[in-house]
C-alpha cells in the first residue's frame, strides 16, 4: 500500500509536467509561451512544481501513517503557501487541491476500480464542504455571480470531468488506434465540458462559452484528422488578445495525464 502510494504520488507530479509541456494550449503557459498568464513563466510553474512534488510526498506518507484528514488538509494548505512563497503567485492552486483529493481517496480504496475511487472522493469532499463557507477567491466570485459549480462541484461529484469525460475520450480514441492524437481529444472534451471559474472570472459567460466552443472544434478536428494543431496555435493567439484561459481544464488535464501514467495507458507499449 505505502509503496502504491509513492507511486501515484509520482504520477500525480508526472501529469503536471507533462500538462505543463503539451504545447499549444490556447491562454496556458507552455513550451512556447506563457498564455493570458503575465505573472507566470515555464520557470515559475517548474518551481511550483517542486512544492507540489514535496507535497505529494509529504501526503503519501501521511496516509500511509493512517493520520485523518485534517492533516491532509493542513499539509495542501502549507502547500498553497509554500507556493505562493517559492513561485511567488498561484500557479497550481486548483492542482494541490485535485492532486491531494485523488491521492487521499486512492488511500482508502487500494485495489478499487474507478467507479469506487469516484464514489471516495466525492465521500472526502463532502466532508471537506459540509458547512463551509465559500471565502472571497476569484473562483467562489465566479460560482456566486455565474450559478457555476467550480472545483468544489467538480470534487463532490466525485470528479466527472476525470472519470466521465477525459478518460473515455482518451480510450475511444486510443481504441481507434489513434495514439497520436488521444491526448487531444482528451483535451478537447475536457475544453467542451468543464465549467473553469478562471475562464469565467476573466471573460465571463462568452470568456466560457468560447473556450466551450473551441473544446467542440478540437474535437471534430481531431475525429476528421484535420490540422488541429495550427487550431490550437490560431486559439492561443485570441485567447491572449482577449485575456482568456483555462486553469481548470489545465488542471484536470494534468489529473487525466496523472492517472493514464499510473494505469501504463500513457505507455507505448501496454503493460
Ligand atoms: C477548495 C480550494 C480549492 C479553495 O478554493 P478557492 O475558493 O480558494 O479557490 P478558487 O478560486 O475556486 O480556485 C480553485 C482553482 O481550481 C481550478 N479550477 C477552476 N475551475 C475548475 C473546475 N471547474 N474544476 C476543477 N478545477 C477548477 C483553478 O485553478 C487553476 O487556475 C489557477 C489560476 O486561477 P486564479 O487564481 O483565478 O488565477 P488568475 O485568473 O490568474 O487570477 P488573477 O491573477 O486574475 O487574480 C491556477 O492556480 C490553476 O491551478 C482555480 O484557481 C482549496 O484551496 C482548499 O480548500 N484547499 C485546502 C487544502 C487542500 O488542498 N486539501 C486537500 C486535502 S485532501
Ligand atoms: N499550463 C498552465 N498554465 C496556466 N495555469 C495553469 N495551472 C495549471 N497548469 C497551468
Amino acid at each position: 500500500m505505502r509503496s502504491e502510494l509513492a507511486r501515484l504520488a509520482l504520477n500525480l507530479v508526472r501529469g503536471a509536467f507533462l500538462e505543463l509541456y503539451l504545447t499549444p494550449k490556447p491562454g496556458l503557459v507552455d513550451l512556447n509561451d506563457p498564455g493570458s498568464h503575465h505573472d507566470l513563466s515555464l520557470d515559475r510553474m517548474e518551481t511550483s512544481l517542486a512544492v507540489v512534488s514535496g507535497y505529494l510526498c509529504r501526503l503519501a506518507e501521511s496516509l500511509s501513517r493512517g493520520e485523518d484528514l485534517a492533516a491532509q488538509v493542513r499539509l495542501g494548505i502549507e502547500a498553497e503557501k509554500a507556493m505562493q512563497e517559492h513561485a511567488g503567485t498561484n500557479c497550481h492552486k486548483g492542482y494541490i487541491f485535485l492532486s491531494g483529493l485523488l491521492l487521499t481517496a486512492a488511500a482508502r480504496t487500494a485495489g478499487g476500480g474507478e467507479a469506487a475511487l469516484s464514489e471516495a472522493v466525492a465521500d472526502i469532499a463532502g466532508r471537506l464542504f459540509d458547512g463551509t463557507p465559500q471565502g472571497e477567491s476569484n473562483g467562489s466570485r465566479a460560482c456566486t455571480s455565474y450559478g457555476a459549480r467550480g472545483i468544489r462541484g467538480e470534487a463532490l461529484e466525485g470528479l466527472p470531468a476525470l472519470f466521465r469525460e477525459a478518460l473515455p475520450a482518451y480510450r475511444r480514441e486510443l481504441a481507434a488506434g489513434n495514439r497520436g492524437s488521444a491526448v487531444y481529444a482528451m483535451l478537447g472534451r475536457l475544453m467542451a465540458t468543464v465549467e473553469d471559474t478562471t475562464a469565467l472570472h476573466r471573460c465571463g459567460s462568452e470568456g466560457l462559452a468560447t473556450v466551450q466552443e473551441d473544446g467542440r472544434a478540437l474535437e471534430l478536428l481531431v475525429e476528421r484528422r484535420d490540422d488541429f494543431m495550427s487550431f490550437l496555435s490560431r486559439r492561443n493567439e485570441h485567447y491572449v488578445s482577449l485575456n482568456l484561459t483555462m486553469g481548470g481544464v489545465a488542471d484536470l488535464l494534468a489529473l487525466s495525464f496523472a492517472w493514464l501514467s499510473h494505469t501504463g495507458e500513457l505507455e507505448a507499449v501496454p503493460q
